[in-house]
């Protein structure tokens, strides 16, 4: 047992409800940070994202967004600190970036969505095919993509594959499901389909979202928080608390100014700091 004085109570208090809510999170990053030899993509990161809850991960080109993706896979080590994903890397499900698939692949659709089952645990008795195939069938409904199921997945457009790809990335009951830009290079009408679907899922599930995008706009009345990462530094906050003036205008050091139009997000100042700067690396949280 430790025992501590009244001076650091409040302290250790804070330290234990901290501890608390990140062991109800469905996702918990503490004092993280992200280096690539010297040069720091972020550091002291603390975050917990609650099951349902859905967090829009912005920021410009090489700001660490995806290596953020990666640490949560565990696919890359953190430098510092602490990463916990609810139930582990088995209950993650990933939907990346919409990109052409080569025209000749003659994988059907239903097969794609069941790499998303882990192969183990259904066994190859008749009992686990079909329960196998139950739930293929049902994640190609829930995209509505039943129709196209059995044909190549070469010959689909990039909507109908993007909608494969988030039925498999949720056929495995994700508690978290992290998404790479998944609208690019989709139209309108697609960019939509695939964000309700991601909505409707977390709604009725109860799984955390994190999804990275270059464009908030399409996802803004989804999204309940902001993670934004510029250079090293980054801000947590609700959009409104975020993706302001002064907030931006602080996280990358040059005049940036936010308006809104027709209930839509334009950053306007900031895109010469990605496109002409070198990257580089400043030194704060
Ligand atoms: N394994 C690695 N070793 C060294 N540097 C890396 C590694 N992985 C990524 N980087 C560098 O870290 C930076 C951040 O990369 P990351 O892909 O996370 O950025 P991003 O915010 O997703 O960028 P974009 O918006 O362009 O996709 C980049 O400059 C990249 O070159």
């Amino acid at each position: 047992m430790t025992v501590r004085g009244e001076a650091d109570r409040g302290e250790a208090d804070r330290g234990e409800a901290d501890l608390a809510a990140g062991a109800r999170a469905a996702v918990a990053l503490r004092g993280a940070r992200l280096a690539y030899g010297d040069r720091v993509l972020w550091d002291g990161l603390d975050l917990d994202v609650a099951p349902g809850e859905f967090v829009a991960v912005l920021g410009p080109n090489g700001s660490g967004k995806t290596s953020l993706i990666r640490v949560l896979l565990g696919l890359q080590p953190l430098s510092a600190g602490t990463v916990r994903v609810a139930g582990g890397n088995r209950r993650i499900g990933y939907v990346p970036q919409q990109r052409a698939v080569d025209t000749t692949l003659t994988l059907r659709g239903r097969d794609l969505v069941g790499f998303g089952l882990d192969g183990h645990g259904w066994g190859l008795g008749l009992r686990g095919r079909r329960e196998r195939r139950e739930k293929v069938d049902a994640a190609l409904a829930a995209v509505g993509a039943t129709r196209y199921g059995d044909d190549p997945v070469g010959l689909l457009s990039g909507g109908e594959q993007q909608r494969l790809r988030v039925a498999q990335a949720l056929v495995g009951d994700p508690e978290v499901l992290l998404c790479d830009e998944p609208l690019l290079s989709l139209d309108l009408a697609n960019q939509r389909v695939v964000s309700d679907l991601i909505d409707a899922r977390r709604r009725a599930a109860g799984t955390a979202v994190l999804f990275v995008t270059h464009e908030i706009n399409p996802v803004l009345p989804l999204v309940d928080r902001v993670l934004y990462l510029v250079e090293g530094r980054f801000r947590v906050g609700t959009p409104d608390e975020v993706m302001n003036s002064r907030v931006l205008t602080e996280l990358y050091r040059t005049n940036v100014e936010v308006v809104r139009v027709r209930g839509q997000v334009h950053v306007v100042g900031a895109q010469h700091v990605c496109e002409d700067e070198p990257h580089h690396v400043a030194d704060e949280g």
